[in-house]
């Protein structure tokens, strides 16, 4: 029989929930709060959470992935005294197993709950199918990129498009490689097309080739990157920077796989497949017309979706320890101790550049003069120990002082937050690109497109 956590404040639903779950057979365990089902969840494992939508401490919605990254991966059913369509889209999006209006809960509640938990049972047989993936170097043991690397899994096994998304530095060129090494593509080329530094006006050349003479210059043949790709993997970079007349370029050559060199007559046939990578939201872009929705839907047969590094922290002991290995043979040093200090300190960081930023600053450790035996968070930069201080300082405040009427709405705190930094890092770089990439851990075309975004200059 089932665990079932029912986090509900109406006192008297969640009575009878109880009754009729015990009665059945589970075991049951009822809170009022969101603070409490979060402490419940995090005690004790359950099967399946019944979640309500408004409580008192918050909007159940906003917290399911929080509840399905829990140990046991619970499914989520949402029961809600406001059923609305957009409220059930929100739910199934953000991973519900499904969502019961309150004046049906009880007389619903067995089907749903059956058909989750026979899900679960057949995902449990299916999931100990013992997959031998390689990992391709990538880090981490977080129950976020474990179901990361299961589906890194299901797509090597098929030929289907993959579009990664995720934050600048979170991985997703490793992730995509991982796709190609596990695929039987792997002893093919892994192609990489840079969409955002491609020249609109050497495209064609660029991805098809040319043959001699096609143009000033062309003294030789020459094969595109599509060629390359031919029985491997034709990996997309940053899709979401494709100018449109190139996106149109694309899907022509998505749907037929076929090219022309330029200035050639024939046709040629490329047997790729295609993986493609964004840290663009697609779908907003398709909204405003700045990216053709044909050419999402060939992209994106399967999604892998990548966790930024601070939705991951319990990786962090684990990904120092990796990159401090490669730093000592890089240096032909002795391993060097950890120290808790050192961790918890980077624990306090938000980490906007990800894995490449915690990668740079290990580097900036090696460089410190003073770095002896053990990594001490005296030996990272001054401004994240001048953080975590700050940090302490929040934390120690009571629960609640913080207004919420004083929080201004997100997006506007992001933008105002990236501007700020960006003004930070354009003076402590002196407004050197290079400089700037190398201090925040962020590639260059991530950081050109965020200076755009908000119109700054960089200098
Ligand atoms: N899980 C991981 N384990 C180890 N190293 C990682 C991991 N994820 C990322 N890295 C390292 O972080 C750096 C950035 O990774 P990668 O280039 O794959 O990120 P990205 O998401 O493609 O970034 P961008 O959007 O800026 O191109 C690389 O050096 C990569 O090896």
């Amino acid at each position: 029989m089932a665990s079932i956590l029912i986090i509900d404040d109406d006192t008297v639903l969640c009575s009878m929930l109880f009754e009729q779950l015990t009665a059945a057979g589970h075991s049951a365990v009822g809170a009022h709060t969101l603070t409490d089902g979060r402490r419940c969840a995090a005690d004790r494992s359950f099967d399946v959470i019944l979640l309500d939508v408004q409580l008192p401490d918050g909007n159940g919605l906003e917290h399911i992935a929080t509840f399905k990254r829990t140990r046991t991966e619970p499914e989520v059913i949402i029961i809600t005294g406001q059923g609305e369509a957009d409220g059930a889209e929100r739910a199934v999006r953000s991973g519900a197993w499904s969502y019961i209006a309150k004046p049906h809960v009880i007389r619903e509640l067995d089907l749903h709950l059956a058909r989750a938990l026979q899900y679960r049972r057949e995902r449990q047989k299916v999931t100990k199918i013992p997959v031998a993936l390689k990992r391709s170097r990538i880090i981490g043991s977080s129950a976020a990129i474990g179901r990361c690397l299961d589906q890194v899994a299901a797509a090597a096994a098929t030929d289907v498009s993959v579009l990664i998304s995720g934050d600048s530095g979170t991985g997703k060129e490793l992730f995509a490689k991982a796709i190609h090494e596990n695929s039987r593509r792997s002893r093919e080329n892994f192609i990489i097309v840079d969409c955002a530094a491609l020249p609109e006006t050497l495209i064609e050349s660029t991805l098809f080739g040319h043959v001699k003479g096609a143009f000033t210059n062309a003294d030789r043949d020459h094969d595109g990157l599509v060629k390359h790709a031919h029985r491997g993997t034709l990996f997309l970079d940053e899709v979401g920077e494709l100018p449109p007349a190139t996106q149109k370029t694309f899907l022509r050559l998505l749907q037929e796989h076929e090219y022309r060199p330029v200035g050639s007559n024939h046709h040629q046939f490329s047997d790729f497949r295609l993986v493609a990578a964004t840290n663009r939201k697609l779908d907003e872009l398709v909204a405003t017309g700045a990216f053709r929705e044909d050419l999402l839907f060939r992209l994106k047969a399967l999604t892998i979706e990548l966790p930024p590094l601070k939705e991951r922290k319990e990786d962090l002991r684990e990904l120092v320890s990796y990159f401090m290995h490669d730093l000592c043979q890089r240096y032909s040093l002795e391993t060097k101790g950890i120290s808790a200090d050192f961790l918890d300190t980077l624990a306090a960081h938000d980490w906007p550049g990800n894995i490449r930023e915690l990668s740079q600053v290990m580097e900036q450790v090696f460089t410190n003069p003073m770095l002896g035996p053990t990594c001490f968070s005296i030996h990272l930069p001054e401004s994240f120990r001048v953080m975590q201080v700050r940090a302490g300082f929040q934390q120690d405040q009571p629960v609640g002082t913080i207004s919420m009427s004083c929080l201004p709405p997100w997006r506007s705190f992001k933008d105002q937050y990236e501007i700020d930094y960006l003004q930070r890092l354009c003076a402590a770089s002196a407004g050197n690109i290079s400089a700037a990439c190398r201090l925040s851990g962020l590639s260059r075309s991530r950081l050109y497109q965020m200076i755009s975004k908000h119109g700054l200059s960089f200098s």
